[in-house]
């Protein structure tokens, strides 16, 4: 007798027989046009677009080969739907779907329907498979008078809590399968607009802001993919962990980047006194670095003497200053407007050399013979170069970090402390605040892009010998029969060669990351509270449309350049026309730790209500007083290790040092240090480096020192406190902070 196990395998396996097929089509598609001999240049663009996009369907092909169908609805008045990764049509008959993606309008009551709204649904039935092998099914019947209600709120409890309940692996999986409604309502909400999703740790927001950018881009393709989602996280840990996700889901296209990597050609990365990026992050610095360009339009003291034709020429101070004035009130950015300034003072030598001369004998043909004449002239350009120098932003900004004297004149409303958390080495690398500034500055410099132009210049040259030369040799070819019309007679090589050009085969992602005046179709911004409001103006410039969604916790917000209030962040760019939707329930965090991060709430004193946690695991947290606080520690994560999952150490950044050593030498393949590997068993990390992040066990290391480290120490306590899945210790010298005293001691 067939089981219903064995009924589901049956199916699952015609789809992946058809994952196969369209995977061997593709494969043999790709081999044909990468074997194509291209004859002519337009043959040869065609040739790479259908390369690409064999490639692409390839790779999509492969990343939803885990897991590629997981539900079934059965209706009351319908044949059975499947839902998967990907929509499959039977390619015979007339291509009926298969398979629908769980991102199509139809897949919708697989996430919605409950009993009490079924939507037609009679059976809900979530299929577990492992590779390509059926290995359960979970039923939901959803008919009131004879299946049962769904649970709090909460569809598919087995499949979720199977799921909330899997060990960690220290890279972030999708929630495809257990999309909760709540959720459903995040991913699929429209394209337009700016949309804040608040919601405390855990319930989802991370997960949430990737299935919507898949969702976007499967709804609004056409749109999306010509100019790109871009999706910001806190650091590149946290970007490496939550990598996974979208592949998973089909989609490759996405950029995501920390906010470091905003300006193209630098990854700052340099860390930095939180009291810097906090006066680097606040509008107010705009200001600074006006007065940081004019501070290097220059007005000599004593007159610039000149020799010219063996003559002297003076530049006088005012002289200088009316040629700046005048450079200035045409209100150009400081290298657009230097071409100004360069004229006025090459005006100003001519007239003294006229005068020199003669004026009256001169034409006004020798004037600008005279004029050109001193515009070449090197001693000329030396002078305008050190008087209106052609800055770029990152030397305008190299330039004022390593000099006390310009950092005075930019900022002279700071205390010579703060100014002394600016200085810095030359060659001392960037740090992630100083991205915004970087773009702010190319803003206020205008665009120095010489060398793009000859860059640029170069590569159409390259272009059209190249062309010059396919056309030669059809012309050759064609030479046989002068009767027919040739590639020749249409076009010629200026125009081939644009052609060429113009069809760029990177992906939207590529090229806005190298691309500073890149829009993007849709921004989302995880930890959205992080971030600083000069970080903001940035995104705010990526994005002119306002697609935005904005995924963060207002309860968590550590960086003291960040915000606590989403009006703060929005109410420059767009008022109060935003849209704020909550998410409610907590899936990570088990109630009994839960209990604790409560109460650390109510001591924030916020107005949020904390997320209700959807499990419980009757394993309380523990706290264990100590005088050796790297040891103790070090010991204790050698035995969480010893279970099965994840565990981190989390630490204030003062002990991060001492505890990471202590660990490495209990463990030897623990993660310590910058960008930690948390694919390993153990990682010791900052409390701040955890944000974002989940394990299966949390030992958090002397939670009074994360609290007395910051302004926002108490939010961070938070944050350490909700990223266990399965258990949380506390290791403690100093007395416990008042939210956790009531933690019961280590047996
Ligand atoms: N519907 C769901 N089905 C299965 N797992 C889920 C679901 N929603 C959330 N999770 C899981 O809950 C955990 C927390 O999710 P996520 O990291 O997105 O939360 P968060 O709100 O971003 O947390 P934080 O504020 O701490 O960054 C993850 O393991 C995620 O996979």
């Amino acid at each position: 007798m067939s089981t219903e196990i064995d009924v589901e395998q049956e199916y699952v396996s015609m789809l992946y027989a058809r994952l196969d097929g369209l995977r061997a089509d593709a494969d043999r598609r790709l081999a044909q046009a990468l074997a194509e001999k291209s004859s002519s240049t337009t043959a040869m663009t065609e040739r790479d677009a259908e390369t690409a996009h064999h490639s692409a369907a390839l790779a999509q092909y492969s990343s939803v080969e885990n897991g590629l169908c997981f539900g079934r609805l059965d209706f009351t008045d319908a044949g059975p739907r499947y839902i998967g990764r990907i929509g499959l049509y039977d390619e015979r008959g007339d291509y009926e779907p298969l398979l629908m993606d769980w991102r199509a309008p139809a897949a919708r009551p697989f996430y919605l329907a409950t009993a009490a709204n079924p939507e037609g649904v009679r059976r809900r039935r979530h299929i577990r498979t492992s590779r390509r092998r059926v290995t359960g099914v979970d039923d939901e019947v959803l008919d009131l008078a004879t299946g049962k209600d769904v649970h709090d709120g909460v569809t598919g409890e087995a499949a979720l809590l199977s799921a909330l309940n899997a060990t960690r692996t220290g890279r972030m999986s999708d929630i495809v399968e257990t999309i909760q409604a709540e959720q459903d309502d995040i991913i699929r909400s429209g394209l337009t607009g700016v949309l804040v999703v608040q919601g405390g740790p855990g319930t989802g927001k991370t997960a949430v802001a990737l299935h919507r950018a898949a969702y976007l881009l499967y709804t609004h393709r056409e749109k999306l993919s010509r100019r790109g989602v871009l999706v910001i996280g806190p650091n590149q840990t946290f970007l490496k962990y939550i990598g996974q996700v979208l592949p998973s889901l089909g989609e490759t296209g996405v950029l995501l980047q920390t906010v470091g990597e905003l300006y193209p050609g630098v990854r700052a990365t340099r860390a930095e006194h939180p009291r810097a990026a906090l006066i680097k992050g606040r509008l107010d610095v705009i200001d600074a670095l006006k007065r940081a360009v004019r501070d290097r339009q220059v007005v000599p003291e004593e007159p610039v003497v000149l020799i010219f034709e063996r003559e002297e020429l003076v530049l006088d101070g005012p002289t200088v200053r009316a040629a700046a004035d005048r450079a200035r009130r045409s209100r150009k950015p400081h290298n657009e407007a230097r071409p100004i300034f360069a004229a006025e003072v090459v005006a100003a030598l001519a007239r003294q050399e006229a005068d020199r001369l003669g004026a009256e004998f001169l034409e006004e043909g020798d004037l600008a013979d005279i004029r050109r004449e001193l515009a070449d002239d090197d001693d000329v350009q030396e002078a305008i170069e050190r008087l209106w120098p052609q800055l770029t932003p990152r030397h305008l900004l190299a330039d004022l970090y390593t000099s006390a004297e310009r950092l005075a004149v930019a900022f002279p409303d700071l205390t010579d402390d703060e100014r002394a958390l600016l200085l810095r080495a030359p060659g001392d690398g960037w740090s992630p605040a100083d991205a915004p500034l970087l773009d702010e500055a190319a803003e206020l410099l205008g665009v120095d892009d010489r060398l793009a132009r000859a860059r640029r210049a170069a590569e159409e040259r390259d272009a059209r010998d190249y062309a010059q030369g396919v056309l030669d040799i059809l012309q050759m070819q064609d030479d046989a029969d002068p009767d027919i019309l040739t590639a020749y007679d249409l076009i010629d090589a200026h125009r081939l060669a644009q052609r060429t050009e113009e069809e760029d085969h990177r992906t939207a992602a590529e090229r806005a990351a190298a691309d500073r005046s890149w829009t993007f179709g849709h921004v989302i911004v995880d930890e959205a509270q992080e971030l600083s409001a000069m970080a903001w103006r940035v995104l705010m410039r990526r994005c002119p449309s306002r697609s935005l969604t904005l995924v963060g916790d207002v309860a968590q917000t550590g960086d003291l350049a960040g915000s606590t209030r989403w009006e703060d962040i929005l109410g420059p760019y767009v008022e109060d026309r935003w849209r704020l939707t909550e998410l409610t329930v907590n899936y990570r965090t088990p109630a009994e730790i839960a209990e604790f991060a409560t109460e650390v709430l109510a001591e924030l004193g916020t107005s949020l209500a904390p997320p209700a946690p959807v499990r419980e695991t009757g394993v309380l947290p523990w706290a264990q007083r100590t005088t050796s606080l790297a040891e103790t520690a070090a010991q204790l994560a050698k035995e969480e290790a010893t279970a099965p999952g994840t565990v981190a150490v989390l630490v204030p950044e003062s002990l991060v040092d001492e505890v990471g050593a202590a660990v490495k030498s209990a463990v030897p393949d623990a993660a310590v240090g910058e960008h930690p590997e948390l694919e390993s068993k153990v990682a010791v990390l900052t409390v701040r480096e955890a944000k974002g992040l989940e394990f299966d066990s949390v030992l958090l290391v002397e939670p009074a020192a994360v609290v007395a480290a910051s302004p926002r120490g108490l939010n961070d306590l938070y944050v350490a406190l909700t990223r266990a899945t399965q258990r949380l210790g506390v290791v403690h010298a100093e007395e416990l902070p008042p939210a956790l005293r009531a933690m019961a001691a280590r047996a």
